[in-house]
């Protein structure tokens, strides 16, 4: 009896440390944006019958990803203070059982996408899977401080993804989300990487702030707010959203733009984590603006 409680008791712990390892926080905003391009893509409000497999699908194989990334990078996390109490980089829970609880969570999540959703959709979530968890840790990540530029593609499919499982296409609008996230996630990530450059010097990982200094590293930054506020106009200008969307990211974009600004002129490390957490405020608005802009629009003249 006490042996079964020991070993309920150990079990219990593993999967509660591996919660953490699935980043549910950038999972649940990668599928806010994933559920968003599906309403941009319905006229009215998405089927239930396909909304909630097609978001559990992208959650779950989201999710796997982020494990599997979590376990590929385990010696590194162990050097880093933001990332050594994961529990991968503790030795907690085994590669094998990290490994397979992240690949049957995958497999399940794919299997939904096959089987409620359509094709295309399951074969991009597959190739985002592949850019993230593969391609951008493994190869990326290590060898180039351009890694977030390329390897950002990966991220800033969600969109795309929920817009595919609504219409089997990717439409042009579906396009015009993926190149804003595209172009948020450099400022996003190297807000932080500024703030936990000794992190990144120390775990040997090539970040911009680590290779070419802070001065370049903010500079980068506010060149790709710049590009991000023109790109936030694509869905005005390509004429799916009005001028409710209009407003609001005029707004987000005058911060984003000012913190990135400020941050050029006189860096600190408390403000580049405040231009940090204002990136994830950013998306989440902007895409909230694009959703009740979808519903309730108002038009531009
Ligand atoms: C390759 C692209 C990306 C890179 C390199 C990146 C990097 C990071 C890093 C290093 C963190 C820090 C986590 C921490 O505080 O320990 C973070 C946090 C976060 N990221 Fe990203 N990110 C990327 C793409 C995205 C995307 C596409 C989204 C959502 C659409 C996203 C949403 C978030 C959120 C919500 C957090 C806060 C998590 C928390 O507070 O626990 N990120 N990101
Ligand atoms: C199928 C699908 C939609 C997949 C989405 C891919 C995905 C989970 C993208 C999120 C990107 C992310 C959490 C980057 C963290 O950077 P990092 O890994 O360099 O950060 P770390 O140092 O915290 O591990």
């Amino acid at each position: 009896m006490s042996v079964m409680i020991v070993e309920t008791a150990r079990y219990s712990h593993a999967w509660r440390a591996l919660w953490p390892l699935a980043k549910p926080k950038v999972v649940l905003l990668i599928v806010f944006c994933a559920v968003i391009g599906m309403c941009l893509a319905s006229p009215g409000l998405p089927p239930l019958s396909l909304l909630v497999p097609a978001t559990l699908g992208i959650a779950l194989v989201a999710g796997a990803a982020a494990m599997v990334n979590c376990l590929v990078e385990r010696t590194a996390d162990a050097l880093m203070r933001r990332t050594a109490h994961r529990a991968t980089a503790r030795g907690e829970v085994g590669a094998a059982f990290t490994l397979t609880v992240a690949l049957a969570a995958g497999g399940l999540g794919m299997l939904l996408l096959v089987v409620y959703v359509n094709a295309l959709t399951a074969w991009l979530t597959l190739a985002t899977f592949v850019g993230y968890a593969l391609v951008y840790t493994l190869l990326l990540k290590p060898n180039t401080p351009q890694n977030i530029v390329i390897g950002g593609a990966s991220g800033a499919m969600p969109p795309i993804l929920g817009w595919a499982a609504v219409t089997g296409d990717v439409g042009v609008p579906a396009l015009a989300l993926f190149l804003i996230i595209y172009a948020w996630t450099p400022p996003h990530f190297w807000a932080l990487a500024l703030y936990r450059r000794d992190d990144y010097a120390r775990a040997g990982l090539p970040m911009l702030p680590v290779t070419h200094g802070e001065r370049f590293t903010t500079l980068s930054i506010l060149l790709y707010s710049w590009l991000l506020a023109g790109i936030s106009l694509l869905p005005v200008a390509i004429a799916h959203s009005g001028a409710l969307y209009l407003a609001v990211a005029l707004l987000l974009n005058a911060r984003f733009l000012y913190l990135a600004a400020r941050l050029h002129r006189q860096y600190a490390d408390p403000l580049a984590r405040r231009t940090f957490v204002w990136s994830i405020c950013y998306l989440t608005w902007l895409f909230a603006a694009l959703l009740v802009d979808h519903y309730w629009q108002v038009p531009l003249s």
